[in-house]
């Protein structure tokens, strides 16, 4: 039998340090998030990030929970349980990071019978720090736990035609009623040095400006090339003129250089170039989390007025939106009865 296996990044058990602090030390751990030799990191991140931030954190995170729990968990959740109602395979939802673990979501799915499995990284582009780390934990876990099962792994889904439709017809959703005269779009940053280990060329890419936009196989795991690529099919899908959009990166840790330009930065820049009215869309995740509710919708709000901003809106991700379910139960459709999965 068949199965699916959704993984998302995953959050603290609530909003205080005292919980903060262990999902911390395990995002940060990730030798593919801060990806220095153990040693060092256990130096930089044990010595020195949790010794502070976990109270920061904590603040943040208590500013956007919900009752019901973290809106990144509480999101997937819906999402799964509306994809669940449109597939008859079993579903099961992962975190990357924290208690919802990914072997137990796989347990989950043995119980039921489940012998082939199509991991769905709920990421739309390709990352070490995000997509690569859930793949080579979900077949280390397979590995370890469950050698029986056959894993399969959803391709990062960043240009598919109907995932970048449904995009912009959410986005369009999002800003009616929204006069604006510049959309951002602010994507989840990495530091630069990732994207040169991610090249598989150990050339091409270069950060220059121009690496991103030319030919070549380092797309497949160029984070940077896939976020302009997508902005640049949404601009185009929505019919908006190329000066009416733009890209950032956002959520950096300080030291190291990361992609640029900061979407900080451009909140101060906006209104002083006369771009008062801004609508941010935050395509790099699936389901409004603390990166989109607290640093996008409060804290950049915030930053976007005190600049000089006169209007600013931050459009929800695709969250449980019901075209978004429909597109992945009609993946895992045509997973289940061909083998086939989407092609661009
Ligand atoms: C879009 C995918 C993500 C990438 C790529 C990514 C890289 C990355 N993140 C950090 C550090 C932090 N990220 C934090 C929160 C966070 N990150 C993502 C997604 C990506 N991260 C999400 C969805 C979230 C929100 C989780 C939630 O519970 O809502 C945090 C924790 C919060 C904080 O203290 O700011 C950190 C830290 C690094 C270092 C990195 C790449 C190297
Ligand atoms: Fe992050
Ligand atoms: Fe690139």
């Amino acid at each position: 039998m068949k199965g699916v296996l959704l993984v998302n990044l995953g959050s603290p058990d609530s909003p205080t340090a005292k919980d903060v602090k262990p999902y911390l030390d395990e995002f940060l751990m990730d030798e593919r998030v801060i990806d220095v030799p153990k040693l060092l990191r256990n130096i930089l991140v044990r010595g020195i990030i949790l010794q502070t931030r976990p109270k920061k954190s904590a603040e943040a995170y208590s500013k956007i929970w919900w009752e019901e729990g973290s809106p990144l968990i509480v999101l997937s959740e819906r999402f799964t349980d509306k994809l669940r109602e449109q597939t008859k395979l079993p579903v099961a939802l992962g975190m990357r990071y924290g208690s919802m673990t990914i072997k137990n979501a796989l347990q989950e799915l043995k119980n039921k019978g489940v012998v082939e499995v199509l991991l769905v990284p709920l990421y739309p582009h390709y990352a070490m720090s995000s997509y690569e780390t859930v793949v080579v934990k979900a077949l280390e876990v397979k590995d370890a736990f469950f050698p029986e099962l056959k894993i399969t792994t959803l391709p990062a889904f960043y240009k598919n035609t109907d995932y970048i439709r449904v995009l912009s017809d959410s986005i369009k959703e999002g800003l009616k009623d929204f006069e604006y005269d510049h959309i951002l779009f602010s994507y989840h940053g990495i530091p630069e040095r990732h994207i040169r280990k991610s090249d598989p060329t150990k050339f091409h890419c270069k950060i220059d400006g121009s690496c991103c936009h030319t030919n070549s196989v380092a797309h497949h795991t160029c984070y940077r090339h896939q976020c302009y690529k997508m902005t640049e099919l949404v601009r185009t899908q929505m019919n908006l003129p190329e000066d009416k959009v733009s890209v950032s990166f956002q959520s950096r840790l300080p030291n190291d250089p990361w992609l640029k330009p900061y979407t900080d930065f451009e909140f101060e820049r906006f209104p002083k170039e006369g771009k008062k009215k801004l609508a941010v869309v935050t395509p790099a995740f699936v389901a409004d989390c603390l990166e989109t509710l607290e640093e996008i919708a409060m804290e950049g709000k915030h930053q976007f007025m005190e600049a000089g901003g006169e209007a600013y809106k931050h459009i929800p991700c695709l969250n449980d939106n019901d075209a978004w379910v429909s597109l992945m139960a009609q993946w895992i459709d045509s997973w289940e009865k061909d083998g086939v999965l989407p092609h661009y």
